[in-house]
């Protein structure tokens, strides 16, 4: 299912978060949103995912505009995993998760609804975790935790393996490489099977090893948008990060760049 956003704009408070968005994300699609802080790609993750209106503009999701979808609806077919996942309650790992199939595994008996429960968590590297209380999770545990419960919720909705859309905030934010490592397969793993991908990402790298089309936010606006190659250079670095660097590289296997802090690197080497 595609989603298309069409002269979005978010104004909270007399300040304009979003300005005039035109965006989408097609089935099969992984679009990385990067930016600085404060650039308003949470605010426009949110936007993507029905849980905020835009101000103005029209969200449209396969055709049709996302404010007219219930909330049923839209849990079907998209599922948003944001920046920060609390967890006061002491529930279970495995009650957290299938907190992602209240609404869309409501027909699915029991039994199905433990193996949907199985399978995300060993997805997300948390296989032997299904008993534990939630509370007592690290925090790169509980993001995956939550990650789980996201998937759970596509799944339940018939969306593991298709037209669904898997909208996540940062999920790389509190992991180590090998979990980065983790997240980003199963992120591969949902677009090869027809599903859509938004990833708001600090890290440049994974964006440009991973994503189709990279957007670029800056202060609301939409700076750039195209492929990892086309995006990622020198310039962009200086004028949306304010980061001065003389040299990034691209991968020679694949064409895709990768950004070194290489001023910073000489500097080091200077010290040693
Ligand atoms: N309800 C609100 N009222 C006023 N300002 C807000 C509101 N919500 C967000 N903002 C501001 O809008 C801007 C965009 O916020 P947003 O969370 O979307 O940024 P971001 O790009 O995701 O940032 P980060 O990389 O730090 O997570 C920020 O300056 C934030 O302080």
């Amino acid at each position: 299912m595609k989603l298309r956003l069409e002269e979005c704009c978010v104004v909270r408070q007399s300040k304009t978060l979003l300005e005039s968005l035109y965006l989408s994300v097609k089935p099969g699609e992984i679009l990385a949103i990067i930016g600085p802080n404060g650039a308003g790609k949470s605010t426009l993750l949110r936007v993507m995912s029905g849980s905020i209106q835009p101000t103005s503009g029209t969200v449209w999701l396969g055709g049709r505009n996302m404010a007219e979808f219930s909330g049923m609806e839209l849990a079907q077919h998209r599922a948003l995993l944001a920046q920060e996942c609390t967890t006061t309650a002491r529930f279970s790992v495995q009650d957290l998760v299938s907190m992602g199939l209240t609404y869309t595994g409501k027909h699915i008996v029991r039994k199905k609804k433990n193996e949907i429960i199985e399978s995300v968590l060993d997805r997300v590297g948390l296989a032997d975790f299904g008993e534990r209380d939630s509370t007592t999770l690290s925090g790169g545990e509980r993001q995956r935790a939550h990650l789980a419960r996201v998937l759970a919720q596509l799944h339940g909705g018939g969306e593991s393996r298709g037209a669904g859309i898997l909208l996540l905030d940062e999920p790389l934010a509190a992991q180590d490489l090998a979990h980065q490592k983790l997240i980003m397969e199963c992120v591969l793993a949902y677009a090869a099977q027809g599903g859509s991908v938004v990833l708001v990402l600090h890290d440049l790298n994974w964006a440009a090893a991973c994503a189709d089309t990279i957007a670029v936010l800056s202060r609301g606006r939409l700076h750039a948008q195209g492929k990892p190659v086309e995006v990622l250079n020198i310039h962009l670095l200086a004028e949306v990060f304010g980061v001065q660097s003389r040299n990034y590289v691209t991968h020679v296997g694949t064409g895709r760049p990768f950004i070194i802090p290489h001023d910073l690197m000489e500097r080091s080497s200077l010290r040693t």
